[in-house]
């Protein structure tokens, strides 16, 4: 992990309520999958190409993946966090506790809308109108949570509301005057994933993949673009690691949309791994979390700058490429 990085988890650790802190760090289970996301990068190696002789540019492809409840880490919660963005993207949370529009309206990069698609289609498409009206440049929708993650700190410390005055933003005044749950539902399927793309002109993001032949229906589904996630670890505590479960949906995909990543991503070294293994872009969750709690909009910035810096450094040392070939496995 980069030492920042840590230094920041150590900071948010001492400065948020521990019952906040273990919702954002915990996951689902036994935390295998949690454990396992960050494991599975040391257990490869990079083999660098040498004299290629050529600078490399200056692309950085980090997403900001969505994460809920940022007012928990700071009291300017997500604004804080679209603040830091320069021209990094944003995947901000249905269960956002600033409102999609003003978290746009504070971004200074790209903001895209991650979508739980409701059961009631009207308040689906109401939360897709809010999106748009917003600004956001696409849609993400989560498809790896039928039902809720069970985690059992956030169930030992008895933590299942926020705290009074504040809320999923988003969520109210949906199709009528209030604030709604946000819905998870088994009946969300491929049917409602064309449904949103007949309701609107925005590129659609699938995340959550782990399948190849999901990988291969979200294509036939005509989606912009796959995410291979576990969601951090927080939903079924038995799958393999992103990482992992990454070279098989590339192999499914074959190009033909981008393919992302996210889960244990904590270095330049991981984001160069990850792309040497046919991801497109990777999305930080946690590490952003930290930062946002440790020192606010400075926070974040501090964790995509360290993070840009290192992946430059890495990639130059690899020959300003990455492939597939590129990756062995450690003895
Ligand atoms: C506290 C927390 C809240 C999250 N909330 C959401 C969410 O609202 N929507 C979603 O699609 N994913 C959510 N995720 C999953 C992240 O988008 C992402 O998949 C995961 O955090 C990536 O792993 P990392 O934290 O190891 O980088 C959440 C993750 C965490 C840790
Ligand atoms: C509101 C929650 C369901 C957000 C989430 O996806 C998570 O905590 O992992």
């Amino acid at each position: 992990m980069n030492p920042v990085l840590a230094e920041l988890h150590d900071k948010a650790r001492a400065v948020l309520d521990p019952v906040h802190h273990d919702f954002f760090a915990g996951g689902a289970g036994d935390e295998v999958v949690l454990a396992e996301n960050e494991a599975a990068f040391r257990r490869l190696a990079l083999l660098p190409r040498v004299l290629r002789g050529r600078e490399i540019g200056e692309d950085f492809p980090v997403m900001i993946s969505p994460t809920a409840f940022h007012k928990l880490a700071h009291p300017d919660g997500e604004l804080a966090t679209a603040r830091a963005l320069s021209g990094t993207t944003l995947v901000s949370s249905t269960a956002s506790t600033v409102p999609i529009a003003d978290v746009v309206a504070a971004a200074t990069g790209p903001v895209w809308f991650q979508l739980y698609v409701q059961p009631d289609m009207a308040v689906t498409e109401a939360l897709v109108r809010r999106a748009e009206q917003a600004g956001c440049r696409a849609l993400v929708v989560t498809a790896d949570s039928p039902v809720f993650g069970r985690h059992r700190r956030d169930l030992a410390h008895g933590f299942h509301d926020l705290p009074p005055g504040l809320a999923a933003e988003n969520m109210r005044d949906l199709v009528e005057p209030g604030l709604r749950n946000i819905a998870m539902s088994p009946t969300v399927s491929w049917e409602h994933i064309d449904r949103l793309r007949e309701m609107t002109a925005l590129p659609l993001w699938v995340k959550g993949i782990l399948h190849p032949q999901d990988a291969e229906l979200a294509v036939g589904h005509g989606v912009a673009g796959v995410v291979v996630s576990n969601h951090g670890g927080r939903q079924l505590d038995l799958v393999p690691a992103s990482l992992d479960a990454l070279p098989a949906v590339v192999d499914a995909v074959a190009g033909r949309v981008p393919v992302a990543l996210d889960g244990g991503v904590r270095s330049g070294g991981d984001i160069a791994l990850a792309l040497a293994l046919g991801a497109s872009a990777v999305g930080i969750g946690r590490p952003v979390l930290w930062g946002l709690a440790a020192d606010g909009d400075q926070g974040v910035r501090r964790v995509l700058d360290v993070l840009r810096d290192e992946f430059l450094h890495v990639l130059t040392l690899c020959g300003g490429e990455l492939s597939r070939d590129m990756v062995v496995k450690r003895c």
